[in-house]
């Protein structure tokens, strides 16, 4: 598996945590950025790890700013990406069975470091099931399509 992480200066810490806890597990990822604390703009980096999840280079993204919701919403302008702003283990457990969320987004100023971690093992470990969730997620993808120019 191979991970896509990005972040603001509101999400940066944590962020190097995320990225240490990623390394200890072996999982294969690459930082969009940011790269250090100066403060900068949210969109940039939602961009970027979805632009990487939706041409298939990467299989699942992660987002972090102060709040996971700005970058989350910025992520979801990207063609087929699904991103869920969580701040529990049980939503992003269900981001990925019921909604196949490529993305996962959380906030610095929101979860503590452990619930992080929590949050992103859940959302990697937890399958989509697809059956009756199929039918709905590909409505997500019908609106998208309607609504392109
Ligand atoms: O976009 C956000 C909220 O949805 C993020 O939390 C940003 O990190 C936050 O808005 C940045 O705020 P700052 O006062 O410029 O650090």
């Amino acid at each position: 598996m191979k991970l896509a992480i990005g972040s603001d200066h509101g999400g940066y810490e944590l962020k190097q945590t995320v990225m240490e806890h990623l390394e200890s597990k072996g999982i294969e990822f690459k930082d969009y950025g940011t790269f250090s604390k100066d403060s900068t703009d949210y969109p940039i980096y939602g961009e970027l790890v979805a632009e990487a999840v939706s041409s298939n280079d990467y299989d699942l993204g992660i987002v972090i700013c102060g709040t996971g919701i700005g970058i989350s919403l910025a992520a979801n302008k990207v063609k087929g990406i699904r991103a869920a702003t969580v701040s529990d283990v049980f939503s992003a457990k269900m981001s990925r069975a019921h909604n196949n969320a490529n993305v996962i987004g959380f906030g610095e100023r929101v979860v503590g470091k452990g619930l992080a971690l929590e949050i992103v093992d859940a959302f990697l470990e937890t399958k989509f099931e697809g059956g009756r969730h199929s039918r709905r997620v590909d409505l997500i993808s019908e609106i998208e399509k309607k609504n392109q120019k």
